[in-house]
């Protein structure tokens, strides 16, 4: 791979290869429908994501005022659970993504999966798309243990290893991305049409890319 400049590329799920605020924003508004709480738009859903499915559903029951902890845990469990039956009925890669996977792997390029999703919705939702064969490894956001989802380093770390070691690159679309890439000491880019959480520029990512069209030429010259 001597005209390649990396061994590995990891990629974050949610917003960078997967169109995923669909079945997730329903999700979230199965639960708040259940609470009692008023919906949110799916087009806004987006910005809860980047997280982890917690914190999304914390962030819109938050923006309604509240509620008390138990009752969180109720609607926590009814939203993955209807997360678990729904997570594939519109989700799917954004244009381009699977073309640059195909680009990659005939480069001999190994490919991971770095997520905050749980490990389980994300091998399932790989699988629905027919795109498991593609991944050397997938790392979810409880694959690790507490306190090592990103932003941590180690979930970066667990992927080069379990690639087989050799230089890796990032590619996400949130500050837990970065900010993950940052403390692993990995280059990282950042996906403009994603669910960034600031501007893409603010991303402190080595290069941001506005499709997958850009993702190649963003890696050759990282
Ligand atoms: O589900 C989330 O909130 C985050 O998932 P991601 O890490 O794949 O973006
Ligand atoms: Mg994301």
């Amino acid at each position: 791979m001597a005209d390649f400049p990396f061994d590995i590329v990891a990629f974050d799920l949610d917003g960078t290869l997967l169109e995923t605020h669909r079945d997730l924003g329903t999700a979230v508004n199965h639960a708040l429908t259940l609470g009692g709480f008023v919906t949110v738009p799916i087009g806004t859903a987006s910005d809860l994501i980047g997280g982890g499915a917690k914190i999304m559903l914390a962030r819109a029951i938050d923006a309604q005022g509240g509620i008390e902890e138990d009752r969180f845990r109720q609607l926590y469990k009814a939203m993955l659970a209807y997360y678990g039956e729904h997570y594939a009925d519109h989700t799917q890669p954004y244009p381009g993504a699977i073309e640059a996977l195909d680009v990659l792997a005939a480069k001999g390029v190994r490919l991971a999966v770095v997520t905050n999703k749980f490990e389980s919705f994300a091998r399932g939702i790989l699988g629905a798309l027919d795109l498991s064969g593609r991944f050397d490894c997938v790392i979810g956001g409880d694959t690790l243990g507490k306190g090592k989802s990103k932003p941590a380093p180690d979930p970066l770390w667990a992927a080069q290893e379990q690639c087989g070691g050799g230089r890796m690159a990032f590619v996400g679309d949130s500050s837990y991305d970065t900010g993950a890439a940052r403390a692993a000491d990995v280059p990282v880019i950042a996906a403009a049409y994603g669910y960034c959480d600031k501007p893409a520029h603010e991303l402190d990512a080595d290069a941001v890319i506005d499709s997958f069209a850009g993702l190649i030429p963003a890696l050759e010259t990282l």
